[in-house]
């Protein structure tokens, strides 16, 4: 069923498992997510950034939003990484029940004046509203305090940001990056830092740049003809860490992305006169499938729909 991001996740941080915000760009992506949720029992956040919503369209934002009433666990479609109040009637338009205005890059007087105008709209129509508040950056840790506070999230900041804006989850800043590369070795998570926060903010905190990406999934990828250079990810136990101390809401985008590359370039390889699509797409998206399964695991929200 179709609910707003909030009802997902009041709950989780409430009750101290985390929920998967998946990005889709296709039809496949969106059917390996709504699969997997609904045979983990899961609760689920199906995310679209500008790109996706540009790439896919109606066929793909129309498609979110009508499986996700039809799904048997609860769905909520979310504009990810909305970068204009602009951009965020259109998801509303099409139907999301969750949008994210990211205003982070801006001054705190500006994140909070545009995130305000972006609370008041999509409250008025039932929807719920992720903001974002510190610049994602991985951090080595031997990093300088001052430094960390001018990138990393302030915790007496966030309090009153949120108090400010009225906005109803709140993505935080604590070392993470997207893509897939996020950090010598095992990537800095300030998970002291996150503590701080959740002490004082109540609202359940979002972690972007959470990808695991997995070394057994990155040397698939490079077995199979693909070229990535040095590739870290999110350490699981980092992310269950952080689930622990408040993290409700978790972005996974890259190893989908590289599950769905690996299994093209590996069937494409073993039978070069294949031109019927659903023969590559189709493992490709069994690959997203049991990635999102096996982060729904990690994440504790299994059986939780
Ligand atoms: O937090 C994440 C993904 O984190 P990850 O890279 O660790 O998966 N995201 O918000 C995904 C951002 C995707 O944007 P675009 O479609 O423009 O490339
Ligand atoms: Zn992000």
């Amino acid at each position: 069923m179709l609910v707003t991001g909030l009802e997902i996740l009041k709950k989780a941080r409430a009750e101290g498992y985390g929920v998967g915000a998946f990005n889709v760009n296709n039809m496949e992506f969106l059917q390996a997510v709504l699969e997997a949720a609904e045979e983990a029992r899961s609760p689920v956040m199906v995310a679209l950034s500008e790109g996706a919503m540009k790439y896919g369209g109606r066929a793909l934002t129309l498609l979110a939003v009508e499986l996700a009433k039809e799904a048997r666990v609860p769905v909520a479609v979310h504009l990810d990484h909305g970068s204009s109040y602009e951009s965020v009637l259109k998801a509303l338009r099409a139907g999301f029940t969750s949008v994210m205005i990211d205003k982070s890059h801006e001054d705190f007087a500006t994140n909070v004046r545009e995130t305000r105008r972006v609370v008041e709209a999509a409250h008025a129509v039932g929807v719920t509203v992720e903001a974002e508040l510190g610049r994602l950056a991985g951090i080595e840790e031997h990093v300088a305090v001052d430094e960390k506070d001018a990138l990393l999230t302030n915790p007496e900041e966030a309090k009153r940001f949120m108090e400010e804006t009225g906005a109803d989850y709140l993505a935080v800043a604590i070392g993470t990056s997207h893509g897939a590369y996020k950090g010598k070795g095992r990537p800095f998570i300030d998970h002291p830092r996150l503590e701080r926060i959740a002490a004082l903010v109540p609202a359940p905190l979002v972690l972007h740049g959470a990808s695991a990406v997995p070394p057994e999934l990155v040397e698939r990828f490079r077995a199979a003809g693909g070229e990535i250079g040095e590739a870290t990810g999110i350490h699981p136990e980092d992310i269950k860490k952080a689930i622990a101390l408040g993290i409700a809401k978790i972005n996974t985008d890259t190893d989908l992305r590289l599950a769905f590359t690996a299994l093209i370039r590996e069937t494409l390889n073993k039978a070069p006169k294949e031109f019927d699509p659903r023969k590559y797409l189709g493992p490709a998206r069994e690959a997203v499938k049991e990635v999102v399964k096996s982060r729904m695991e990690l994440f504790g929200s299994v059986g939780k729909a």
